[in-house]
């Protein structure tokens, strides 16, 4: 592509891709130049200049010499509008979700349901980049820019039509998942986290809110879960823009959740839609799973799935990894489940959907990441404390800080709680304590391969290391 096409001027130099590290720049490359958290983009200019760059996009106040300056006064945008355009085409129907909690499980619901509907179907998140026969994964939510657009565009030659992807709040507040057109956006829910980041909770619902008053393209759909505190807020900001707004939940107009009957293996959900009250079977437990079953329809259904046929499918939904997957039952008969939770909210929702199934006593076992929001250890301490019968605290990514520190944090708000640091040992405990009608939870770090110590990354699996403490 001719530069002079892409910025609107007659410069003949070719494009040959896009960066936004100068250590990525080629010749040929446009390269954006952004202040960041750790590094002034701003100050690698020169030397991307000298590796080749035919355009820098950055502020206007930004000094560049040697290569056309396109100035924005928010560059991360203007650089997403303009890679979109070097990358397209993109699959044709392409749908984000946002919220604290949810959006790993809402893509992949909403890609398995896409499939059973016969389209090529990806989505592209925590778990990395899925499609029907492959996973990869790349670390973050939303890696950057340019690898997300170029992702979409690789999935787009690969023959997916259907593209479904996580919007998370450092993503939109930084630009990373925009540019090419999107036909529809879900709110799960809105609390506490990464406030390390936004610093304030309305910055964290302001950066969230972007999806539905920027990233959305004009008319598209809005699917909201009703039953938040936030709902009402995000339906009013979604109905200003013009959006397309279905609403789902026990308040939903679009799919209103009539009834949750808890069964062994999973729920039976009453849901009224288009006047007709309909029986969805579902094999997964948990009022959050049943949460995000809906916001997951109402995205197929936003984006012309047929209702009957979207709903037929829900029961036949695979479990999402480390989302209340069971690991393994233990030889005293408790069963031992992973799930994601790393909010004192998820925490809640995910004793709350194992309480049901527990007849004797509930193990919590759980610890919180270094290097995120503090605030958010001792509310997840009191949370864990107070639902659960005992809880064992003990480690979780450490990253650069103090394992200990962060432990005590988390027991300062979890009330009779215990101290396992090691992860491995902490589990072992918990599953040579549980009798035949307990149940254990480990929560936190769900699919994660992992356990982040400084600056390695330890090989951990909480489902390998259940089962082996538990054989
Ligand atoms: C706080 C944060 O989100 N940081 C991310 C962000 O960094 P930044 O823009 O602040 O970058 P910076 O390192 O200060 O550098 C500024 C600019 O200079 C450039 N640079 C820098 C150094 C150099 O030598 N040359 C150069 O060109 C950088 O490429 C960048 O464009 O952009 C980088 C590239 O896109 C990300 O790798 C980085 O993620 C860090 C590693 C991270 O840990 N992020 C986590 C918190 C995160 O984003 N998590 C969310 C999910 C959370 C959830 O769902 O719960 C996610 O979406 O994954
Ligand atoms: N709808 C929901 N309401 C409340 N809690 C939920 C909901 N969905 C998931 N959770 C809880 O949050 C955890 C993480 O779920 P999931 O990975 O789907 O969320 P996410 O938004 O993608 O998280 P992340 O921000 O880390 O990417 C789950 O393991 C569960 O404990
Ligand atoms: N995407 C989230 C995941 C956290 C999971 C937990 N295991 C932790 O390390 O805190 C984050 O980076 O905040
Ligand atoms: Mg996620």
């Amino acid at each position: 592509m001719r530069l002079g096409e892409l910025i609107g001027s007659d410069a003949e130099a070719q494009v040959t891709g896009f960066a936004i590290d100068h250590r990525k720049v080629a010749p040929g490359t446009v390269f954006g130049a952004f202040p960041g958290t750790r590094f002034n983009g701003e100050n690698f200019i020169a030397d991307a200049v000298q590796a080749g760059a035919v355009a820098i996009v950055a502020r206007p106040e930004a000094k560049v010499e040697g290569a056309p300056h396109v100035k924005a006064e928010e560059p991360r945008q203007a650089f997403a509008a303009l890679a979109a355009r070097f990358f397209a085409p993109f699959p044709e129907t392409v749908v984000a979700v946002t919220g604290t909690n949810g959006k790993t499980s809402n893509v992949e619901m909403v890609r398995q349901l896409w499939r059973m509907a016969g389209h090529v179907s990806a989505s592209i998140g925590t778990l990395g980049v899925t499609t029907a026969d492959d996973q990869v994964t790349t670390g973050l939510t939303t890696p950057d820019i340019v690898t997300f657009l170029s992702n979409m565009a690789g999935l787009r030659r690969m023959g997916v039509t259907h593209a479904a992807f996580e919007a998370s709040s450092h993503g939109l507040s930084q630009y990373r998942t925009e540019g090419l057109p999107v036909a529809a956006g879900a709110f799960t829910n809105f609390s506490r986290d990464h406030l390390d980041y936004h610093g304030t909770m309305e910055a964290y619902f302001e950066a969230k809110m972007r999806l539905f008053t920027e990233v959305l393209e004009p008319g598209a759909g809005a699917v909201i879960w009703t039953d938040d505190p936030k709902s009402a807020e995000v339906e009013a900001i979604a109905r200003a823009r013009g959006l397309k707004v279905l609403t789902v939940g026990a308040k939903g107009e679009t799919l209103k959740l009539v009834s949750r009957t808890p069964t062994q293996l999973g729920q039976v959900l009453a849901i009224a839609a288009d006047g007709a009250e309909h029986k969805v079977t579902l094999p997964l437990i948990g009022a959050y799973q049943a949460a995000n079953v809906l916001t997951a329809a109402g995205l197929v259904i936003a984006t012309g799935g047929d209702v009957k046929q979207t709903f037929s499918h829900l029961s036949r939904l695979q479990p999402v990894r480390g989302r209340l997957e069971r690991a393994v039952i233990t030889k005293a008969g408790a069963p031992v489940y992973v799930d994601y939770a790393h909010t004192p909210d998820a925490i809640q929702s995910a004793i709350e959907a194992l309480r049901p199934h527990t007849k004797g006593r509930l193990i919590t076992i759980f610890g919180a990441g270094g290097d995120r929001d503090v605030g958010k250890r001792p509310e997840m301490g009191e949370v864990a404390a107070r639902m659960s019968d005992i809880v064992i605290v003990t480690d979780d990514n450490p990253r650069s800080e103090n394992p200990a520190a962060i432990r005590s944090a988390v027991l300062a708000g979890a009330k009779g709680a215990r101290e396992i640091g090691g992860r491995r040992e902490a589990i072992a405990a918990g599953i040579a304590e549980a009798g035949p009608d307990d149940i254990i939870l480990l929560a936190g770090k769900g699919h994660e391969q992992g356990q982040i110590v400084g600056d390695k990354v330890l090989p951990f699996d909480d489902v390998t290391v259940a089962r082996e403490c538990a054989a």
